[in-house]
């Protein structure tokens, strides 16, 4: 585990309110090692392995949950292999000790349908409009959002759904080519106009806002969790939340939102934005090559969250504003 001396000094003066675990886009499937469209390798096996590890560190740390940042399966598995791989991956995180939180993919959402794939995952077993956003609070001083970035989206619904109807005018307004995936020809952050990625509803909007309010009252530091990056600066423009700026623009009327937590943008990044917001978007355990790993624990403080990263995943310290 990379960590530098100054942190190790600190973790060894101070001890944290709570730790948890992270862990984002293992996209497993039993298929042979290949390549993203840019080329860079992946390790559709090994990602499993990756996993494990993970958990065995996290049950080693004493961790209180674990948070998966989505994309637990790749959308090259074969289809009539998705639940038998969505089992075994969802079998390596129940031997964690504690709970898991998910977040859902795009990959995810390849390859089984919401109503399968939201029960499976435990999210919002009582909510019977198949949206995957929630929220929790593992101790008073802090508040976890998540995300539900394919809430609007032409992947996940079904064909004749309103929501893939209007993200599929949405997109045809905005990408002029026949592959809705290809950025070819789009320019700066309107390349995120993709059919991989998706937006935030306005109902989900207004939830954000109405938890954000409580999370004020209550004098909670808040961390938000989206599968997809809310910040250009710490992503490619092409992974993007289509309508981050929106998402943004509610976050920012608050003082408690101080961590945002992406994955998607496999290379990972960080950056901290206008109003002091810190943006970590986690490398993938995908892109792990063999006897390689990409997780880590995150410390929380009154006054910081500090994320340990295993190897391939870098160690940040985000001091809040
Ligand atoms: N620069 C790019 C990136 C992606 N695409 C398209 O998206 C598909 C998924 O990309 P992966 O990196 O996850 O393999 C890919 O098959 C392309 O259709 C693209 O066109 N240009
Ligand atoms: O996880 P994928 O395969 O959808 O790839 C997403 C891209 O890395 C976003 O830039």
């Amino acid at each position: 585990m990379g960590c530098p001396n100054n942190l190790v000094k600190a973790q060894q003066e101070e001890q944290p309110l709570l730790s948890f675990g992270v862990i984002s886009d293992v996209q497993y499937a039993d298929i042979p090692d290949g390549r993203s469209f840019l080329g860079v390798p992946r390790y559709y096996r090994h990602s499993f392995h990756v996993l494990h590890r993970a958990v065995q560190r996290w049950n080693d740390q004493k961790l209180k949950f674990a948070i998966n940042l989505g994309d637990i399966v790749d959308g090259f598995c074969p289809k009539d292999q998705s639940l038998t791989a969505v089992k075994k991956i969802l079998d390596a995180f129940n031997l964690f000790n504690g709970p898991v939180y998910h977040l859902i993919g795009n990959h995810c959402l390849y390859n089984l349908p919401r109503e399968k794939l939201l029960p499976a995952l435990n999210i919002n077993p009582s909510c019977d409009n198949l949206t995957a956003y929630y929220e929790f609070s593992p101790i008073p001083e802090y508040r976890f959002i998540v995300l539900d970035g394919y809430d609007v989206s032409a992947i996940g619904w079904p064909e004749d759904h309103p929501n893939t109807l209007k993200s599929l005018n949405f997109l045809n307004e905005r990408n002029p080519n026949s592959d809705k995936n290809s950025p070819n020809g789009l320019v700066g952050r309107d390349r995120r106009f993709l059919m991989f990625n998706g937006a935030v509803g306005s109902d989900q909007i207004e939830w954000l806002d109405r938890v954000l309010q409580d999370a004020t009252v209550l004098d909670q530091k808040v961390v938000i969790c989206c599968h997809l990056p809310l910040d250009p600066e710490a992503s490619s423009k092409e992974a993007l939340l289509w309508n981050y700026e929106e998402v943004m623009d509610v976050i920012h009327r608050y003082e408690c939102v101080k961590v945002c937590l992406a994955g998607h943008d496999h290379k990972g990044g960080h950056s901290v934005d206008s109003h002091g917001v810190h943006h970590r978007v986690l490398e993938a355990a995908l892109e792990c090559p063999p006897g390689t790993d990409a997780f880590g624990r995150v410390d929380l403080f009154h006054d910081r969250l500090v994320l340990f990263g295993t190897d391939r995943l870098m160690t940040q310290e985000m001091v809040f504003r």
